[in-house]
């Protein structure tokens, strides 16, 4: 462990140069790489700059810097991650990604570690969430946000949860998740706006229970959504591994029962089906309740969107048209995406496995046709409306729960700006994300269980087919609601071709997220983007 030695005590710390160059270069660049939310580990970052003046004096004894460090990449863009700290005598039963250094002061010497693995620290957050208070942090002050569902409890405990994920969560009594944000913006998250507008203001009732949150206010300054606090959902985990099993049973079945290729017929593509419509052979193969679970799903989505859809007064929400502007920003966006992307699959290619060679190459041939094909968006040719939506649904995002599916994790697509998050959309993006991730689990299924013992190939081919199935039928339960309920979705053929489009984009969008963050599945939307040119 890295020890540093101050002359100014902890009151001071930052007063001392010394300190400050010493934890900002040696200790706080190693610390910060290996902590899995911060997301410039692959970025050429030119450097840390540790905002340390936020002073919050959470108890009569302690208190903590509310440490915001702006990462400055060579590209000149910033980003800035939430790391509060803490200054403890000893770190006795702590975890060792909870210290950051060993800290020599004048009279006395600990550690400094990242405040949320402080008990003390965490009881202090919920007990300001609980009584609503506003302390003074910096030129602003914190605003401890209590939401209308949230109970005193009798006494608090807390721990973190032990999870895959982007931002941090500290559970209490086992009732209440608090996500703290590690990246920060200028503006308040919309996981933060959209949790609180669904579960305070909208009849959905397949999102987590809004419970509370942390905002830093500044007056002249845009806010910066710290935290949110929700009920914990009882739950048996994600759908993304519910499905998993239901895809290796279906795979298994198709072995045991001998079903070929010709057994299963290619049902036409994103045409809705209801689901005993779809040949019989689909239901043999799948796990009893399948589709009903597809169409569950399908109803919950469209529930959502219906919900965000209804607002009339509150501009954040209310729904807007197709526009010139909206198309320059959409175009614009994804053209240089597009382009990012290929950068990325030249400058990785080497480190490719052998398939996902061959499909990059392709894809790179392909370069004209598919910059052609996002050009092909003409707003004048589209009458439904857009919305608030996910922006970043997938299977992970759901939970599974009693028989039920809710729907979680509203921050939108990591990679865009907080404005861009925030921009309407068609509410059928939501759905090509979803129908991407149900192609991706499809395929995950197949590379990660060889033991199925049937050819890639056949088992992809299987996969494409069943994929078509499950479209149609969510198809079916998402445009059937969505008519039923006036949400202005458009005629079939413009959702058609905005499914479509946006199932293109999203595939897109994955290359990038997967070449940054597990290059050995970028194969996965590798496939998807050929196959969707193949399919023109
Ligand atoms: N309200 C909740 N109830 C139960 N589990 C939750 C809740 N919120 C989050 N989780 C669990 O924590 C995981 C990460 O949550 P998420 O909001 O996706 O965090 P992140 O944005 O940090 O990735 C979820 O996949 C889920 O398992
Ligand atoms: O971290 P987030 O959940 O906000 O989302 C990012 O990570 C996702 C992976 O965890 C990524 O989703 C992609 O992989 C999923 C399987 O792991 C798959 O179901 C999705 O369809 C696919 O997009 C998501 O794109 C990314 O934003």
């Amino acid at each position: 462990m890295k020890w540093i030695h101050s002359l100014k005590p902890w009151a001071e710390i930052w007063q001392c140069e010394r300190f400050t160059t010493e934890f900002t270069q040696s200790v706080l660049v190693a610390y910060l790489t290996e902590c899995r939310w911060f997301g410039s580990k692959n970025a050429a970052v030119k450097r840390l700059v540790p905002r340390g003046d936020l002073r919050w004096n959470f108890s009569d004894s302690r208190f903590s810097y509310l440490m915001m460090i702006d990462v400055v990449h060579y590209t000149a863009h910033t980003d800035t991650y939430f790391l509060p700290i803490v200054f403890r005598a000893d770190i006795d039963e702590l975890p060792q990604k909870s210290v950051l250094c060993g800290l020599e002061l004048p009279e006395t010497k600990g550690y400094i570690i990242d405040a949320l693995y402080d008990t003390d620290f965490r009881e202090a957050v919920f007990l300001h969430i609980l009584k609503e208070k506003d302390p003074p942090i910096g030129n602003g002050h914190l605003r401890f946000e209590k939401g209308k569902k949230l109970n005193a409890p009798e006494a608090i405990e807390s721990h973190l949860l032990n999870a895959e994920q982007s931002n941090t969560t500290i559970v209490y009594n086992e009732l209440y998740y608090l996500k703290i944000y590690r990246k920060l913006f200028r503006d308040t998250n919309p996981d933060l706006e959209i949790t609180r507008y669904l579960s305070e203001e909208s009849f959905f009732v397949n999102s987590p229970v809004y419970a509370g949150s942390i905002t830093w206010k500044r007056e002249g300054y845009f806010d910066v959504s710290l935290g949110l606090m929700q009920q914990k959902v009882e739950n048996q985990g994600d759908a993304w591994n519910y499905f998993l099993q239901k895809n290796l049973q279906t795979f298994l079945t198709v072995k045991e029962l001998g079903i070929g290729l010709n057994d299963l017929p290619k049902v036409p593509l994103y045409k809705s089906e209801k689901p005993e419509d779809i040949p019989q052979i689909f239901h043999q193969i799948t796990p009893p309740g399948f589709f009903g679970d597809i169409a569950l799903l399908a109803r919950r989505t469209v529930e959502l969107h219906i919900a965000l859809f209804r607002e009339k007064t509150n501009r954040n929400f209310s729904p807007s048209q197709f526009n010139q502007d909206y198309q320059v920003w959409l175009l614009n966006r994804l053209l240089y995406q597009l382009d990012n992307r290929l950068n990325l699959l030249e400058m990785n290619f080497d480190r490719l496995p052998e398939q996902g060679k061959v499909w990059a190459a392709e894809v790179m041939r392909n370069a004209e046709h598919i910059r052609n094909r996002i050009l092909n968006f003409d707003y004048h040719s589209l009458n439904s409306m857009r919305i608030r939506i996910h922006g970043d649904y997938h299977l992970g995002q759901v939970l599974v729960s009693g028989g039920d599916f809710v729907i979680l994790d509203f921050e939108g697509e990591p990679e865009s700006t907080i404005r861009d998050r925030k921009v309407k959309q068609p509410p059928i993006k939501d759905v090509a994300g979803m129908f991407r991730s149900f192609h991706y689990s499809l395929f995950a299924t197949v590379f990660n269980h060889p033991e199925i013992g049937l050819p890639q190939e056949f088992l992809f081919e299987v996969a494409g087919r069943l994929y078509r199935a499950i479209a149609s039928v969510f198809l079916h339960f998402y445009t059937w609601q969505a008519f039923e309920n006036n949400l202005d979705i458009g005629y079939r053929p413009e959702v058609d071709f905005l499914l479509r489009y946006h199932i293109f984009e999203k595939a897109i969008y994955e290359l990038g997220y997967e070449l940054n963050s597990r290059p050995e599945w970028v194969v996965i939307p590798l496939k998807g983007i050929m196959q969707i040119l193949n399919n023109d």
